[in-house]
Parts: C-alpha cells; sequence; structure tokens
C-alpha cells in the first residue's frame, strides 16, 4: 500500500506552536490613550508574572527561530532592544545557543559605541551599542517584543549592520499589522502574533 501523500497532518511542533500562540494571545492587556492620546498600548507584561506563560513564549519563540532558519542555520547573536526586548531575550539566546547583545537607549553603555536616531509610535530617541560586541560576519537576529512603525527595530538592524553583522532578520512577539513597520525592514520579519 503507497504512503498517503494527502494526509494533512502536521509537524508536531507546528501544532504545538498554535496552542502556544493561543494561550500568549489571550494574555495580552490593551489600554487605551497609553501613554498619549490615540494610541492602543498594547501590555505583555502579565506574560511575565505567570511562569507558565513565560515558559510558553520562550519556547514559541525557540520553535519560530528553529521552524525558519533551521538547526543549521541558527543565529550567532541576538540582538535585544532596551527595555522589553531585555525580558526575553537573553532567555531565547540561552536556549539556542547564542550570544545576546543589548542595543541600549543613549547614555547607558560604556566604551566605544554607534548611534542611531530613531522615531517610534509615540516618540522618538537614540538608540547605542558597544562596538566591539559583535564580530563581522556574525548572523544575527534583532528581537523586541512589539514591531509599531518600526522605527525602532530598524535603527537597531543599522547598527548591527555598521558592525558588520549580517542581519539575519527581525523576531517580534507582536505585529501592529496597520502600521505596516515591516516595510521599514530590509531583512526577514518573523512574529508570533498580530494584533488590530
Ligand atoms: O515599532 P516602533 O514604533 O518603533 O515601536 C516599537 C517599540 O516601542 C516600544 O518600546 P519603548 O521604547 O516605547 O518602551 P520600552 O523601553 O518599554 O521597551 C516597544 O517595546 C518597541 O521597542
Ligand atoms: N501600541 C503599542 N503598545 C505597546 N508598545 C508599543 N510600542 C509602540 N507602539 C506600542
Ligand atoms: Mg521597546
Amino acid at each position: 500500500m503507497p504512503a498517503d501523500r494527502t494526509s494533512t497532518s502536521s509537524h508536531p511542533r507546528t501544532t504545538e506552536l498554535a496552542g502556544l500562540k493561543i494561550r500568549l494571545h489571550s494574555a495580552l492587556r490593551q489600554y487605551p490613550d497609553f501613554p498619549s492620546p490615540g494610541v492602543l498600548f498594547e501590555d505583555i507584561l502579565p506574560i511575565f508574572s505567570d511562569a507558565r506563560l513565560h515558559q510558553d513564549l520562550v519556547r514559541a519563540l525557540e520553535i519560530q527561530v528553529l521552524d525558519c532558519y533551521g538547526q543549521d542555520n541558527k543565529p550567532d547573536v541576538l540582538v535585544g532592544l532596551e527595555a522589553r526586548g531585555f525580558l526575553f531575550g537573553p532567555s531565547l539566546a540561552l536556549r539556542l545557543g547564542a550570544g545576546f547583545v543589548p542595543v541600549r537607549k543613549q547614555g547607558k553603555l560604556p566604551g566605544s559605541t554607534e548611534t542611531a536616531k530613531f522615531v517610534k509610535e509615540y516618540g522618538e530617541d537614540h538608540f547605542q551599542i558597544q562596538r566591539d560586541a559583535i564580530k563581522p560576519g556574525q548572523k544575527v537576529i534583532v528581537v523586541d517584543d512589539i514591531i509599531a512603525t518600526g522605527g525602532s527595530a530598524a535603527a537597531a538592524g543599522s547598527l548591527v549592520t555598521k558592525l558588520g553583522g549580517k542581519l539575519h532578520g527581525y523576531l517580534f512577539l507582536l505585529e501592529l499589522d496597520f502600521l505596516k513597520g515591516r516595510e521599514k525592514l530590509d531583512a526577514p520579519v518573523y512574529t508570533l502574533l498580530s494584533s488590530q
């Protein structure tokens, strides 16, 4: 009897990821008009006050990276953005066997730094990275909680490129689709959830 090639059964990791996404999505909270009028603020913090959801998040992101890049093409470094990208970036990096490098708001990092200005959904700022944090040719994924206008992530990507890193892609927990932030990014963009 030939194998059934019409089977729709999926990889166990795909099924696991679908369940994780449902739980994570239901943990998000929305706050209208925060931090300024007209902004619907998506609060991811309830995920971290619950140990199971916290584990779900790191596992879901790990699956996403493995599914998108494969075991043989994993990143060397994850770059996380201050502040919310610091909440899970280091845990995910450990799972993947990658390094973790912070991008911080201006004036926080010692030594020689590169700087990039950015505009985000509700303000503007400067990001910095330490010049020796990434070695030329290293494969880098930028990770953050939310992509809104994409201004923050694009600035972080430009810092990675300035240091000679190979921008492998961007990874977010949540995408605010209607702001079309991914159009500002010139490497593959992966998001677990989308909203609005
Ligand atoms: O796509 P964008 O329009 O650039 O917006 C997304 C960014 O905005 C938020 O950071 P924010 O600096 O506001 O706060 P945080 O320090 O708590 O991360 C969010 O954590 C993303 O980093
Ligand atoms: N609507 C939003 N909610 C939470 N964080 C954000 N960062 C940028 N826009 C945001
Ligand atoms: Mg942020």
